[in-house]
């Protein structure tokens, strides 16, 4: 028999993780220093597990617990030979109202290296304490249900910001914005799948209410609606998270190290009146007004023979293809000669400029070009006229400041003149690649996401669109009698999944082999829902869709994956 409460499953998952788990690391209870090391004036000792609260009773002096989450002051002394240590603050977070969910304690200790080494050894000779791994704090939390996956990643990527913005968006997915978000479609999902299988099991009998079905169809074209504007957001989150890539481009000896020096405000790149002096690329990270921003100064792009060259600009246009953001510059004087001979045209002018230097589109728009050139299609560069300087007649300045057309811009690197106005449209540029979403409509941060989320997206829309009543028939009539998988085998396809999500009880599926159909109903053309016949395929797809969100929010977990994002965390967090 069918039933609800097998749907709600949800805290089961939860309380599940760390059965999963290597059990002893799980039981066993671990101590890391949690503050940065090196010399300060107080360090964080951190401790977890079920005997933590015997640093308390054997390790501090009077041997008693503290009241829950009330910092006292305590002599710290060795468990055997009873040396004291030092003295500091101590605090107790007894299970399950502290940050992983067991029991806990902190110690705010004097940060002295021999002190932190006295009481680190001192905890490392109570029985069963063992050093903390990178990552083990937060991954006891996540286990324990403190945490989902997306909040886990959040926290990670808060240790690891840099900048202002990549902070906010860090916090944001720590505070739980895009795990409620997806946990929220999911269980939408979840009802949408036990409705099917209700109306399956029972739609004879009287009991299943009218516009069952009907409701799963209008939930599902709203989840795919969010869906799609939730990953139609040019990779904003991604791209902050990771830093935005810039590519300086242009002709030899035009300026393009001088202008990456003067944005990093160091010479990281060797500046010569010989053309050509730069052949490889040279990368550097900036903050620029709170966005991180990978900075890449490139050969001069030109015509040569030189096989070092040569490669130095095959490397210079590869980089190019992957910015995201480009800074072209040219020679000042070069546009006065061509403004002085009259019929000058900015697009025109531009568009060839790109194509001669071998970074502009072609003709006929190839796929891999539109790629190439994405900055471009996408109106994410800025133009630097330099070398304004040596433009002495006043009258060609006027000229060329009155041809001047956005995004260019008059500037000298030897005189810094102009270079402000250039950076403030450069920070626009950013600020609309990876401007960060809100708590109300979070972006997606990383890769993993997307792909998961394109992957629900597309079993949703397997279920509205993509049904053909004729090809569904022949897959029934030709469908093989035995050795039909239930569905929830369909999913399973990966041997370490920590578990198969919802059980649903044993039925009667149609008569055909799923899992050989399975590719063949993906291309089938029409609404799944709309006929009872198919509507087992459509619980199916549905599956499918709340297994990918689970494995986003880690409802569904593999060990890899785990073992992935941990292994970014330090140790003590
Ligand atoms: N007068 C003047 N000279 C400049 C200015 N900017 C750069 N230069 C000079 O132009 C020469 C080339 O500068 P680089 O920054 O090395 O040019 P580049 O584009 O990196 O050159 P390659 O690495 O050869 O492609 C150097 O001698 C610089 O000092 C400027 O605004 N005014
Ligand atoms: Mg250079």
């Amino acid at each position: 028999m069918w039933s609800w409460s097998r749907f709600k499953a949800s805290h089961h998952f939860i309380n599940k993780r760390c059965s999963l788990q290597n059990t002893s690391r799980c039981l066993s209870t671990v101590y890391a220093l949690s503050s940065g090391q090196g010399k300060c004036g107080v360090a964080l000792v951190r401790v977890t597990g079920d005997k933590a609260r015997e640093v308390f009773t054997r390790m501090t002096v009077p041997p008693t617990l503290p009241e829950p989450r009330m910092a006292v002051l305590r002599r710290i002394v060795h468990p055997a030979t009873r040396d004291g240590l030092d003295r500091g603050i101590v605090l107790w977070f007894p299970a399950p109202n502290s940050f992983t969910g067991e029991d806990s304690c902190e110690l705010h200790i004097h940060g002295g290296s021999a002190v932190i080494s006295a009481v680190l050894g001192a905890l490392s000779s109570l029985p069963g304490y063992y050093p903390a791994q990178p990552g083990d704090f937060t991954k006891r939390a996540f286990y324990n249900g403190k945490l989902d996956l997306t909040e886990v990643e959040g926290l990670g990527d808060l240790i690891h910001a840099e900048t202002e913005a990549q902070r906010k968006q860090a916090l944001q997915q720590m505070e739980g914005a895009l795990g409620q978000l997806y946990t929220g479609w999911r269980q939408v999902l979840l009802h949408c799948r036990a409705n099917i299988e209700a109306f399956i099991d029972f739609s004879e009998d009287e009991n299943i209410q009218e516009g069952v079905v009907e409701d799963v169809e209008v939930k599902v074209r709203k989840i795919i609606k969010e869906m799609e504007h939730h990953l139609s957001d040019n990779r904003r989150g991604e791209r902050l998270r990771s830093g935005l890539q810039l590519a300086i481009l242009g002709r030899p000896n035009v300026g393009k190290s001088s202008f990456l020096n003067a944005l990093v405000q160091r010479p990281a790149a060797i500046v010569s009146p010989v053309p050509g002096t730069t052949r490889d690329v040279i990368e550097t990270t900036i903050d620029m007004g709170g966005y991180p921003i990978i900075l890449s100064d490139t050969a001069g792009l030109r015509d040569t023979d030189d096989i070092v060259e040569t490669e130095g600009i095959k490397r210079a246009l590869a980089r190019s293809r992957h910015a995201d953001v480009a800074v072209i510059i040219l020679e000042a004087t070069e546009i006065v000669s061509l403004l002085e001979k009259g019929l000058f045209n900015w697009d025109r002018f531009i568009k060839s400029y790109f194509a001669e230097l071998g970074i502009g589109e072609n003709e006929d728009k190839t796929l891999e070009y539109e790629y190439s050139s994405s900055w471009i299609s996408n109106e994410k560069y800025v133009i630097l006229l330099n070398k304004v300087d040596l433009i002495v007649s006043e009258d060609e300045k006027r000229l060329l400041k009155s041809a001047l057309e956005d995004p260019c811009f008059l500037v000298s690197m030897k005189t810094e003149e102009g270079i402000e106005n250039a950076l403030l449209k450069l920070k626009h540029i950013c600020a609309s690649l990876c401007e960060s979403g809100t708590a109300e409509n979070p972006t997606l941060t990383a890769t993993r996401h997307r792909t998961h989320i394109s992957a629900c997206l597309k079993s949703l829309k397997l279920i509205i669109n993509n049904y053909n009543e004729n090809n569904y028939h022949t897959h029934l009539e030709k469908g093989e009698k035995s050795n039909s998988p239930k569905i929830d085998e369909l999913s399973a396809n990966n041997s370490n999944i920590s578990e198969t999500a919802y059980h649903f009880p044993e039925r009667e599926t149609p008569n055909i082999n799923i899992h050989s159909s399975t590719q063949a109903f993906e291309e089938f053309d029409g609404n799944l829902l709309r006929s009872e016949e198919t509507l087992l395929i459509a619980a199916h797809h549905l599956q499918k869709a709340t297994n990918h969100l689970g494995y986003v929010t880690g409802h569904i977990t593999t060990e890899d994956i785990l073992d992935h994002i941990f292994s970014a965390f330090c140790i003590g967090k």
